[in-house]
């Protein structure tokens, strides 16, 4: 320390060398899902069967209808008949379950997080030595040591990589997991975060009720299996000293934020329990919740940072990456903001193809727009939008919000 430093001047100094100077951007994408395929349009069947549930014909051709009206197409599990048909507590409310589940899903949700991050490691370029932070987030069961602890030991990360692990944040975790990484990624200079989303829904799992719990039928039709990676790093290098491209970032994220709306403390309710995640529970107003609240949610979020045509009805000048919770919300956010029809284009893929895989299914979307933009002979809606807004709904109500630039944009 010189000696005319006074000591709160060195301390500033400290800080600013170890934070970084730009701002974080994903520098990779990758995704993996189960191999196991179920079409929409044979679920109904597969699950009143699987649940020995075939008498409650009512319920299922509400089923029916629900599965029909959704959007989807197709999804992945992966759990099996053959599975559940072994774990008869599975489909027996009165039974405890959630060794069973647990035991199942967190093999599932190791295994897909880890083929999701390899690719994401590979997209990227770097050795996974090079990662220093560690950002899981899951649905698939609650365990210490977990998750992050096992995704780090199948990839060979160092020891010293700092771990955090988020539990049970529904289907707005991608984003809560994301936050945590731009906010590491911009504190410490050179850091590298693997963030890795990763859902298998077994402890969802459940057989249908009664004309009351139509919210069991509902999370049953929209959810599925699947795990979503990146790499956020702030201060990226293009090349190495050869000249080699070394990291070429995919979307900075200019600002994230949280918004919880009052008094929605019931709409979305996530408890584990002896059996799973039963008593969990999905308002049937959440679309609605949605609708009212969203704008004003986005106008508070994107006001301060002064952005070029957006706002007043500037939505359209955007691109968007919502998180497809149900084909509802996607309507939602439409009517809401009054975007132009294509503009939730990727989103809505993704729900088709693999349904709602809670926090992983956002970065699904974020490859999918960033596959789109890459592609010269798609001409998509959207691609002249250089400015873009990444959108979750999870309990609490909470809407996690994180506003993107595109690569390659420096105009508007
Ligand atoms: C052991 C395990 C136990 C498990 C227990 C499981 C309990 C369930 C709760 C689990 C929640 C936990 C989820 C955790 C993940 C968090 C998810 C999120 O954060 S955010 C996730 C955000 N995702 C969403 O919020 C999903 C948004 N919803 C949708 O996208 C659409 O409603 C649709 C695609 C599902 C159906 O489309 P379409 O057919 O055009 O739509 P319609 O609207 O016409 O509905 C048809 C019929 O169903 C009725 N009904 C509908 N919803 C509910 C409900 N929640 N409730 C009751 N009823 C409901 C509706 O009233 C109608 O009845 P009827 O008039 O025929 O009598």
């Amino acid at each position: 320390m010189a000696a005319s430093s006074r000591p709160a001047d060195v301390l500033f100094e400290i800080h600013e060398r170890q934070r970084a100077d730009g701002p974080a951007a994903i520098l990779a994408i990758g995704t993996a899902y189960p191999r196991n395929c179920i079409q929409q349009d044979e679920f109904t069947d597969w699950y009143f069967r699987v649940t020995k549930s075939e008498h409650l014909t009512k319920l299922k051709s509400k089923m029916k209808k629900i599965c029909d009206n959704s959007g989807i197409q197709k999804r992945h599990f992966h759990h099996t008949e053959e599975m559940i048909g072994v774990h008869p507590e599975i489909i027996d409310r009165a039974a405890p379950s959630l060794g069973a589940r647990q035991a199942i899903s967190a093999v599932a949700a190791h295994n897909l997080a880890a083929d999701a991050a390899s690719r994401a490691i590979s997209a990227w370029g770097r050795p996974a030595a090079d990662i220093t932070h560690l950002v899981v987030s899951t649905n698939a069961g609650a365990q210490e040591p977990g998750a992050d602890l096992r995704l780090a030991e199948l990839l060979g990360l160092r020891p010293a990589v700092r771990r955090t692990l988020l539990y049970l944040h529904g289907c707005s975790a991608g984003l809560a997991a994301l936050r945590v990484a731009k906010d590491i990624a911009e504190s410490n200079r050179g850091a590298r975060v693997l963030v890795a989303c990763t859902q298998a829904h077994l402890l969802l799992f459940s057989p249908p009720d009664d004309d009351a719990h139509i919210d069991i039928l509902v999370t049953m039709a929209i959810f599925g299996d699947g795990a979503g990676a990146v790499i956020v790093g702030a201060d990226d290098t293009d090349a190495d000293p050869a000249g080699t491209v070394v990291e070429r970032p995919v979307f900075h994220m200019v600002s994230a934020s949280q918004t919880t709306l009052p008094g929605t403390e019931q709409a979305v309710v996530i408890n584990l329990t002896e059996s799973g995640l039963a008593d969990s529970r999905l308002s049937v107003e959440v679309p609605a919740l949605v609708r009212g609240s969203v704008e004003r949610c986005l106008t508070d979020t994107l006001a301060p940072l002064g952005l070029p045509n957006v706002g007043d009805g500037g939505w359209n000048g955007l691109f968007w990456a919502l998180h497809p919770g149900g084909r509802a919300i996607l309507d939602s956010y439409e009517g809401a903001l009054g975007l132009e029809a294509g503009k939730l284009a990727a989103s809505r893929q993704v729900l088709s193809e693999y349904g709602n895989m809670s926090g992983a299914t956002v970065i699904f979307v974020l490859d999918e727009i960033r596959r789109r933009r890459q592609d010269e002979s798609d001409k998509q809606e959207g691609k002249d939008c250089h400015w873009g807004v990444m959108s979750a709904l999870g309990p609490g109500l909470t809407i996690e919000t994180i506003v993107l630039h595109a690569n390659g944009c420096h105009e508007n």
